[in-house]
């Protein structure tokens, strides 16, 4: 795996976010190599909502990860909308230690023109601005950092879990945040997740990775509009999503 063979690229014409990744390994200390992604291409359209499932380790944060850019050692391409402003949830907060959660947030470039005061409003920030994060509960950090990406008013969205480990009532409201956001900036966006209802209820595609080394297994439309899926319906897809993912862990 060389880097001259990997590239990400704005998009240059389109409009979406396209992946083509021949290849991303790992090399342990031991000298070995893991082979984490293989053959992993697949484009969305603006405002596309894809939803990443698959077993563990099957390489689901680290496609992310190449998305936004952290990672450029592997071999194939990525095309990124252009021009484009990046918001992310990574599976742990990442907020800036030294800085308190206001700083966090502007840091950003959140700030009240992008609609800051209404979104630290909704996810009940108003009086933790001023503190640390390391004074902040998990439930809270996290929920700064969803700030941070939302309040940027992102076109392409990379959510890592986003919502695992909140509480059910929380998790629904930055759901029905997410869509709203979604809608209103045809926010590009990729989430992953284990949940295969949140799956369904949030995304107009899903893709399911095989085991190590991910490759894609199931790539799969969900009806929209969303209301025009009936309980039945989902039931049925969510049979569907979740026997590809035993098959894929077995
Ligand atoms: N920095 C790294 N160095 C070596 N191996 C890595 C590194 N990051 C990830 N891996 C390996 O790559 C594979 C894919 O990991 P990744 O975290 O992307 O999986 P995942 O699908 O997101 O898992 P989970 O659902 O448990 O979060 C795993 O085998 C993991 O051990």
């Amino acid at each position: 795996m060389s880097n001259p063979s990997s590239d990400m690229s704005p998009a240059g014409g389109r409009n979406g976010l396209e992946v083509a990744i021949t290849l991303k390994a790992f090399r342990a200390a031991s000298g070995e190599t893991r082979v984490a992604l293989r053959d992993v291409g697949f484009a969305l359209k603006p405002g596309e909502v894809c939803a990443l499932l698959g077993p563990s380790g099957c390489g689901k944060t680290t496609l992310l990860r190449i998305v936004a850019g952290l990672d450029h050692d592997f071999d194939g391409r990525v095309w990124l909308p252009s021009p484009h402003r990046l918001g992310m949830v990574f599976q742990e907060p990442r907020l800036l230690p030294w800085r308190t959660v206001s700083q966090n947030l502007r840091l950003a470039g959140a700030s009240p023109e992008t609609g800051l005061d209404e979104i630290v409003a909704a996810l009940g920030l108003a009086a933790h601005l001023d503190h640390f994060p390391g004074e902040l509960s998990l439930g809270l950090a996290r929920r700064v950092a969803i700030a941070r990406a939302f309040a940027v008013k992102p076109d392409l969205l990379l959510l890592d879990e986003p919502f695992v480990s909140l509480d059910a009532a929380l998790a629904m409201r930055l759901r029905a945040e997410l869509m709203a956001l979604v809608e209103t900036h045809r926010a590009t966006t990729l989430i992953v997740t284990h949940d295969v209802e949140e799956a369904i209820s949030l995304a107009d595609r899903i893709i399911v990775l095989s085991g190590a080394p991910g490759r894609i297994i199931g790539d799969r439309p969900i009806e929209t509009p969303r209301l025009a899926l009936t309980p039945a319906r989902a039931v049925g897809i969510k049979a569907e999503i979740a026997s590809l993912i035993a098959k894929a862990a077995s």
